[in-house]
């Protein structure tokens, strides 16, 4: 194995923290095996078709709650129809410990409760345009976990999806977590490394990411 060069925990913006290799490798095996499993069903994972009528290009399955462009519903009604899987408690533990390890705020972290979480898979070719997570009704911290191959996460700024934005290397293991003031900011992945993931993850090929969030729906 290549020796590993240690990156630092960085404020990228206020509000929005970086946190390289924050999951162990045993973390991210068990999480590619959960990921594995939610995509076969009830729901598949599937591209999410825009408004306009094209396709993402990353693959998306969701757990409890599901997404589609642009809104949440319990069932998957551009997926078959199917009521998406409960939100496990173990995710709401580890969302709760990656606010501590972004914010060191342990009383804002044990009251956090993610009840969303998307999947994201990362082919060769998918990217993911600059957007804002916008859907939810309140704006509690989105933390986003990475596994798998490399990627350019850019990170931009709430007013417009053009510069000012700053590019962050993701790679397998990397928590980001963005609240405050950086809550709506523009962000989207314009590239992924193929082939640099550590295949003991148990993830074949590509980049999964999984960004949990609180709806504020019930
Ligand atoms: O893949 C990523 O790192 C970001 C995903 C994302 O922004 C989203 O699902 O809304
Ligand atoms: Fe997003």
């Amino acid at each position: 194995m290549e020796p590993l060069i240690p990156r630092d925990r960085a404020q990228i913006a206020p509000g929005a923290v970086h946190v390289p290799d924050w999951l162990s490798p045993a973390e991210q095996h068990a999480i590619v095996i959960a990921c594995r499993d939610w995509a076969t069903g009830p729901v598949p994972m599937r591209a999410a078709r825009l408004p306009g009528g094209q396709r993402m290009s990353v693959r998306t399955v969701c757990v409890g709650w599901h997404w589609q462009p642009y809104r949440y519903t319990r069932t998957a009604d551009d997926a078959g129809g199917a009521r998406v899987v409960p939100f496990p408690d173990w995710l709401v533990r580890l969302g709760r410990r990656a606010l501590t390890a972004a914010y060191d705020d342990p009383v804002a972290a044990s009251r956090y409760t993610p009840d969303t979480a998307l999947i994201n898979h990362y082919d060769d070719q998918a990217r993911m345009g600059m957007h804002q997570d916008k859907d939810e009704k309140v704006r509690e911290p989105v933390v986003s976990l990475s596994i798998g191959d490399a990627c350019v996460f850019r990170f931009g700024n709430t007013e417009t999806r053009t510069k000012p934005y700053t590019d962050v290397e993701l790679h397998s293991g990397d928590l980001f977590v963005f609240g405050g003031p950086s809550r709506l900011a523009y962000h989207g992945v314009p590239k992924t490394f193929p082939g640099t993931a550590d295949p003991a993850t148990g993830l074949k090929s590509g980049r999964l990411n999984i960004t949990m969030r609180v709806t504020g729906l019930d």
